[in-house]
């Protein structure tokens, strides 16, 4: 069998050991390599010819990506998992306890193990490439650095960062591991081996700590100070994660054990807790996202056609939608962007926007201020149709208004080329309709994104009946390269995010109605796991545009979308969310926590109270989210319920450690869920009628995805 590991010999007398995983772009670590390993630190042991050793990754621009997932993923048992960890230990502890000086040389990903086994080198130095990024992002999969990273970062980085790293799943930059201390150097590629084996020869061991700030050594060296540290930790963790996810207080317990017990008690801990995790169905889930999101960067959108480069773009529209999907154009993709609005008000705050986004960079210290005004001059500006006749596609978003979209339509084929895509950022409109005034309407495409632009990273690609795949593909394609994650759906009012949101917010809007009060309902269901409750949400997406979209919902797809009339008293009273200060909430106060605008109360003639158990109020306004989730599967809006589940998470921040809407449904059993309904339907109406699909998976005892 090929080897992982080839070890060389040098003229100076330091080994170089390259890790290769054959036929794989990623290197990553897996239990079979614990004998090959073995065997290598025996011969290194055994040659006194070897004066040092330099660790390299033998892949064009990643050292190691980590314990391989799907190994994980294997696991069957807690002792099958406590294995790998205990493995991990045995032969990282080998190769730290090696009488040489071990120098791991990184350029590219070093993440999770990676990053572990790096950190059981004695010195670390890491290339400037762009894509050399360290971190234990472990905790994002619902797991735990198994590998000895709960002992060993906090010991070369201090206990706060450590945790910082651990709890966040961070990755740091070349620069920003160097002053963390995390790796001694950062130097350009070209160079990279060459420094590792200088410090392999000039062998000043151990690492010197970064000097720490006074209180930190206060607070750091004693175990009075550090109890300090883990009890803000876990405070700050219960406020994150509501209870909904074990790993981040098993990392604070691997961590305080370790360095009141001492490190061998701290790998135990550590392996025991790693054991549970990777069993719970909370990294399950998670594991499955990361499963569904690399599966999904390989396709086209549209089978094997390959999508037409663009080279230029242009975007109608500098608003809020359209200045944040301008500035994804430029300062993510590094596509030219050419911003057209009716006004300078609309096409400078496109300007501002990028610049924003930019300048973070720069404050961060992480992009020159020259890259960012290079990146600037990507983005230009104009009110007329002028110097567009070579975009490769354009980008419409202006308000809800149809006959204005068909003005465009027009003036975008007058003015462009025959193969300029037209792709609206509509979040309701059906894409046929807008398609029904082109004379190329195989150009015609949905392409809805989530605000902020530049935080959400789903977009919708909406193909209508006579969308060509080309231009499917090559939507597709341009949405990656702004760093989204796109799902190809069908087109229909709207899509699918919007429409299993809507009912969702219609539930909420009941509930608020029926004297629940708005911050009991939003406490409820960010204690599900949503990132923000629904009136919260409501007053970010805007009042005013919820009540355009309902009736559109309503009128395409029936009654069960029909939102509660009293909602006509809030726009009534001019309150139209975050946007003109005025919702659910106040706005421009001086506290830091919102409060709760109690005269809407007043407004929809209500009275505040009832605020029954948050779990039913959750479940109320969840089921109706997973019943439409179902519907939208069966119509074939979205093409699989695993775009169903990234779509949801990534669209409207669904519970990641729920899997996503359709894995949730398969937690709860279809026929659980069809009760539910039931009853719902019983005492609240039909607008929790079971989806037909449900019902026969209930009836069949069948699942979503396999057990
Ligand atoms: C004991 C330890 O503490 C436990 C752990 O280490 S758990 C694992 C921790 N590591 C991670 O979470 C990193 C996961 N990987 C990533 O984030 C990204 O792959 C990356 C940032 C490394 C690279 O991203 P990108 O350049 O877009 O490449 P991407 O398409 O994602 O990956 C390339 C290939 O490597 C694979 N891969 C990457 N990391 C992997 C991992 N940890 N396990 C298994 N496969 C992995 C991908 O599945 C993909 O496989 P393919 O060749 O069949 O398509």
């Amino acid at each position: 069998m090929e080897k992982t590991f080839n070890l060389s010999r040098r003229e100076d007398g330091i080994a170089v050991l390259t890790m290769d995983v054959p036929g794989e772009t990623m290197n990553t670590l897996r239990s079979e390599f614990g004998p090959e390993i073995s065997e290598v630190l025996a011969e290194i042991k055994s040659d006194s010819s070897i004066k040092g050793l330099v660790l390299i990754s033998g892949k064009q621009d990643s050292f190691v990506a980590g314990a391989d997932i799907s190994m994980l993923d294997a696991c069957k048992t807690a002792e099958d998992a406590k294995f790998l960890s205990q493995q991990g230990h045995v032969v990282f502890n080998e190769l730290e306890n090696l009488s040489i000086p071990v120098v791991a040389a990184i350029n590219g990903a070093c993440l999770g193990g990676g990053l572990e086994l790096a950190l059981a080198c004695h010195k670390r130095v890491c290339s400037l490439h762009p894509k050399t990024m360290m971190g234990v992002p472990e905790v994002q999969l619902g797991l735990l650095p198994g590998g000895g990273g709960t002992q060993r970062l906090p010991r070369l980085v201090g206990v706060t960062k450590a945790l910082d790293m651990m709890l966040t799943g961070k990755q740091l930059r070349p620069k920003q591991a160097v002053k963390l201390g995390l790796v001694d150097d950062a130097v350009p590629e070209s160079i990279l081996l060459r420094t590792a084996v200088e410090m392999a020869l000039a062998d000043k061991r151990p690492t010197k700590k970064k000097k720490q700030s006074i209180v930190n050594q206060v607070l750091e060296g004693t175990s009075a100070g550090r109890n300090i540290i883990f009890d803000q930790a876990t405070k700050q963790v219960a406020k994150k994660t509501q209870g909904n996810y074990p790993a981040p207080n098993k990392i604070i317990d691997c961590v305080r054990q370790g360095m009141t017990k001492g490190m061998i008690k701290g790998l135990e801990v550590e392996a025991s807790h790693f054991a549970e995790l990777v069993m719970s169905k909370e990294s399950a889930a998670l594991r499955s996202i990361f499963f569904a999101t690399t599966e999904m960067k390989k396709e086209t959108g549209a089978g094997d056609v390959e999508p037409r480069q663009v080279k230029k773009a242009m975007v109608l529209g500098g608003g809020l939608m359209g200045g944040g999907i301008a500035s994804v154009t430029t300062t993510k993709a590094k596509i030219p962007a050419r911003v057209k609005d009716i006004n300078e008000a609309g096409l400078s705050n496109a300007l501002a926007y990028a610049y924003k986004l930019l300048d973070k960079g720069v404050k961060r210290r992480h992009m020159t201020p020259a890259v960012r005004d290079n990146t600037m001059a990507l983005m230009t500006t104009t009110t007329e149709y002028k110097g567009i006749k070579d975009a490769d596609i354009v980008v419409e978003a202006v308000f809800e208004d149809l006959a204005l979209k068909h003005q465009m339509v027009k003036d975008v084929e007058r003015e462009c080329g025959e193969n300029t895509i037209f792709a609206s950022n509509t979040s309701s409109l059906p894409i046929s309709q807008i398609a029904e005034v082109a004379s190329r309407p195989e150009n015609v495409i949905g392409l809805h994104y989530f605000s902020p632009v530049e935080k959400m990273p789903l977009v919708e690609v909406i193909a209508h009946e006579k969308t060509s795949a080309e231009t499917i593909a090559t939507t597709v394609a341009f949405a990656k390269k702004q760093g989204k994650t796109p799902i190809v759906v069908q087109d229909g009012a709207g899509f699918y995010v919007n429409r299993i949101l809507a009912l969702y917010m219609n539930e909420a809007a009941q509930l608020l109605l029926e004297g629940q009060s708005v911050e009991h309902l939003d406490k409820a269901l960010v204690k599900f796991g949503f990132p923000v409750g629904p009136m919260t949400l409501l007053d970010e997406v805007g009042i005013d545009v919820g009540a355009k979209i309902s009736p559109i919902l309503e009128n395409e797809l029936g009654e069960r979308f029909m939102a509660p009339a009293a909602f006509d008293k809030l726009l009534a009273d001019d309150r139209k969310g975050r946007k003109n200060g005025k919702g659910f909430y106040l706005y421009g106060g001086k506290k830091k926590t919102k409060e709760v605008d109690e005269t809407v109360y007043s407004v929809l003639g209500l009275k505040p109270g009832v605020d029954t158990e948050a779990s039913e109020v959750a479940q109320r306004c969840v089921v109706q989210m997973l019943n439409e989730a179902v519907r939208c599967l069966d119509e074939g809006i979205i093409a699989s319920a695993r775009d169903g589940d990234i779509g949801a998470i990534f669209g409207i921040g669904f519970p990641p450690f729920l899997g996503g809407p359709f894995h949730y449904i398969d937690t709860l059993g279809a026929g659980n869920l069809v009760k539910m309904l039931e009853n719902y339907q019983t005492r609240y109406g039909d607008r929790f009628e079971p989806a037909a699909k449900l019902k026969q998976m209930a009836s069949e005892g069948t699942r979503f995805f396999d057990a």
